[in-house]
């Protein structure tokens, strides 16, 4: 099926997965980063002009002296309810930072309005036990920490919102490719690999733990971190949150994680480890728009791993395919071997098998926005 056959996903259809997260979420969202800030009125203001807009206005224009105002223009003037999906919420995220004055000069320039929220989660006990769990894995933990880096895409602030902590339901993935992505990366085969991160702290973690382990144990001779650019999704994770992490795991003495932190610190200082902030990750389109210079990072990959639901909508494509859809198909004009490691929170999925998708869709209950399920599909 062609995009043009596949419905891209909108916030139009009322009880849709999309209109709540415009409708309900984001609103929410704005009320705690209000809250989170002794924000100056002209920043209050604006803040609560945007709240008033994303509850039933139009899109407005980001300020015409915006450095980025050209990018943005392609959905002014309509309701966000009616455009695509990924851009609405790409698009609330770049207005919410206009609205904080994170671009402009003056004292809020550079200010994460989701600091208070990731700083919080890094320091809580949570953290500490996940931490301390590194001690009991032995060296031979490779699926032990792929897991741990799948089901961290749990961690999501934004996601956590809405839904209740607690086990997934279902702890085996929906489809596993993972002995595949393995076969990509054998011991002393040279390879680098590329993690596309997505949220700080308890996602990002884990994701530093198996980049670690990768390079620790040969199955990567060089690897390479990509962030995001600036504040985005709630806790997607920016070069601060990284360096966050990074002495998290430093801060455990004692413990495996600070043997990690002190490697990942030398690997980085070696270029063993490099990390990126390509634009491109803050921008609404899917990865097949990727621009050349980015497309040429990527190509140099053995395999690149993509974490998280939005990643995974910007792989395959923001669009209501049929679950069954070969995820081959969707992701042939990635620039090389790919891996999608991903919680599932949106409605979208592909790479399903018939039996799967019958179980899944007989089980009654909600399986596509939930966060119970997860899978790691590898392609080629
Ligand atoms: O952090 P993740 O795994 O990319 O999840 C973010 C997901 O959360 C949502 O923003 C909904 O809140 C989805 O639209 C998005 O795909």
């Amino acid at each position: 099926m062609s995009p043009d056959e596949a419905p891209v996903v909108t916030g139009a259809e009322p009880g849709s997965f999309a209109r709540s997260v415009l409708a309900e979420r984001h609103p929410a969202l704005l009320g705690r980063v209000s809250a989170a800030f002794p924000w100056p009125p002209e920043r209050r203001r604006a803040l609560d002009g945007l709240l008033g807009e994303v509850s039933g206005g139009v899109i407005a224009p980001l300020p015409a002296d915006a450095h980025d105002a050209g990018g943005w223009g392609a959905h002014v003037g309509r309701s966000w309810f009616e455009v695509p999906f990924l851009w609405a919420e790409s698009y609330f995220y770049r207005r919410l930072l206009a609205a904080t004055g994170y671009f402009e000069p003056g004292p809020w320039r550079g200010v994460d309005p989701f600091g208070p929220f990731k700083r919080d989660e890094l320091r809580g006990a949570a953290v500490d036990e996940e931490l301390a769990a590194l001690d009991d894995l032995g060296a031979s933990s490779g699926d032990a920490l792929l897991r741990s880096a799948l089901w961290g895409n749990r961690a999501d602030l934004g996601f956590r919102m809405s839904a209740s902590e607690g086990d997934p339901s279902a702890s085996h993935p929906v489809a596993d490719d993972s002995a595949r992505l393995w076969s990509l990366l054998p011991v002393g085969g040279a390879a680098e690999v590329h993690l596309i991160a997505d949220n700080a702290g308890r996602e990002l973690i884990p994701d530093l733990v198996l980049l670690d382990h990768l390079l620790h144990t040969g199955r990567a001779a060089r690897a390479v971190l990509h962030l995001k650019p600036y504040p985005y999704f709630v806790s997607d994770a920016v070069t601060a949150d990284f360096l966050a992490a990074l002495d998290r795991l430093r801060a455990a003495p004692g413990h495996a994680a600070a043997g990690i932190g002190a490697r990942l610190w030398s690997a980085l200082s070696a270029g063993r480890l490099g990390v990126g902030a390509h634009p491109f990750f803050c921008a609404p389109y899917p990865y097949e728009a990727m621009p050349d210079d980015l497309r040429r990072d990527l190509s140099k990959a053995t395999v690149t791993i993509l974490k998280g639901d939005l990643n995974y909508r910007r792989l395959v494509g923001d669009h209501h395919w049929p679950a069954t859809t070969p995820f081959a198909d969707r992701v042939a004009r990635f620039p090389g071997p790919v891996a999608a490691l991903r919680t599932l929170k949106s409605d979208v999925v592909v790479g399903l098998d018939t039996p799967t998708l019958t179980t899944l869709e007989a089980g009654g209950t909600p399986w596509r926005t939930t966060g119970t399920h997860a899978l790691i599909q590898v392609s080629p």
